[in-house]
């Protein structure tokens, strides 16, 4: 199943910035992980936000969950997550 997901980032201002830059190396870590291992199919900055939208490719919504969960800056993210199936007039014979 495929999901469009936009992550906001809003780190408290006041954060320490070491603890900040470790949360932002393990983050990227593990996306790089699921990216290598297939799940997080894209990822892409917005431009002029701290803000990404990406492509998970999981089993169900319950994986996504897990996975979203997972990621050290979710508790200081905002998360929108849209359902994508296949469009009737789209000329691709997958969904990548
Ligand atoms: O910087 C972001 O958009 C948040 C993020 C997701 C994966 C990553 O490495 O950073």
């Amino acid at each position: 199943m495929l999901f469009h997901v936009k992550m906001t980032v809003k780190l408290p201002v006041d954060m320490d910035p070491a603890k900040a830059a470790q949360l932002k190396a393990d983050e990227k870590e593990l996306a790089q992980r699921l990216q290598r291992e297939g799940s997080w199919r894209h990822l892409w900055r917005i431009a002029g936000h701290y803000a990404n939208y990406s492509v998970f490719d999981v089993p169900s919504v319950e994986a996504l969950h897990d996975t979203l969960m997972q990621l050290p800056l979710f508790p200081y993210m905002d998360i929108e997550v849209d359902g994508l199936c296949r469009h009737p007039s789209s000329i691709h014979s997958d969904d990548r």
